[in-house]
């Protein structure tokens, strides 16, 4: 298997009817860790993200990953703040992205149990998957995304909306994910949960990244007044 990372964004912005909504960005994205992304309502988080994955198109500047562009998006992952279910069984929505790449249906199946066992939803298989909980829904999406063990995932506020219990859950697969060796990037608006699993973290602000750095030293010494007042929680203005 192709190394799809590093990421390389060089120079790249997101614009929409002549208004900027991110950019111009330059980052790097190395192989390994769990970089979080902070910022303000309308900062650009979810832009970001999407522009990484592919559901954005730079307006200007490029995003280049170390593996051509097919094999890139096929070892990638997207988990959405209000989950996306197939109409179909639970375990259709899991053994969907293995068959869709190859895998034989029985070892689909089989890989598709146990993954509900650990999310928590053995027994409910043949259950259409559009009458789970929030919870359970948000939990079999990202089962979903980590079946075929990507190299990277992305998640935008996975847990927005979610119980405590719940969002235990979503947290706890998220670091075995981080370390099987997935290389993950989530923007969430929980500072507890940033300082729960971050390893890095970019800060937006007004469609420019303001600050990148290691979580220890962002949450210890932020530098600019922007992420300072974000994390007091006064307004970033
Ligand atoms: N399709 C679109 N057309 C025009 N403007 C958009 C579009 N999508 C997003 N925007 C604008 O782009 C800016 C960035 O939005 P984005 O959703 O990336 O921010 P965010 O940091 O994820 O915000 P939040 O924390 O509220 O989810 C916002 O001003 C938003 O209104």
């Amino acid at each position: 298997m192709v190394n799809i990372l590093p990421l390389f964004v060089q120079s790249a912005s997101v614009k929409k009817n002549g208004k900027c909504l991110l950019g111009p960005v330059d980052l790097e994205l190395g192989e390994a860790g769990l970089t979080i992304i902070l910022g303000p309502n309308g900062a650009g988080k979810s832009t970001l993200l999407r522009l990484l994955h592919g559901l954005e198109k730079p307006s200007e500047g490029r995003v280049r990953f170390a593996a051509p562009r097919a094999e890139a998006y096929a070892q990638q992952a997207f988990v959405f703040q209000t989950p996306v279910m197939l109409r179909r069984t639970v375990l259709g929505n899991l053994t969907y992205p293995l068959t869709a790449h190859g895998t034989k249906r029985a070892e689909a199946q089989k890989q598709a149990l146990t993954w509900l066992k650990i999310i928590g939803l053995a027994g409910h298989e043949h259950q259409r998957a559009s009458q789970l909980s929030g919870g359970e829904r948000q939990k079999l999406a990202l089962a979903r995304a980590l079946i075929r063990a990507p190299q990277l995932l992305f998640l935008d506020e996975p847990c927005a909306n979610l119980d405590g219990a719940s969002t235990r859950d979503i947290e706890g697969l998220i670091l075995k994910a981080r370390e099987a060796g997935t290389r993950i990037l989530m923007a969430t608006h929980d500072l507890g949960q940033a300082r729960r699993l971050a390893t890095d973290v970019l800060f937006l602000n007004k469609g420019k990244v303001t600050e990148a750095a290691s979580a220890d030293s962002f949450f210890s010494s932020p530098q600019t007044s922007e992420a300072q007042a974000f994390l007091k929680g006064d307004l970033v203005i």
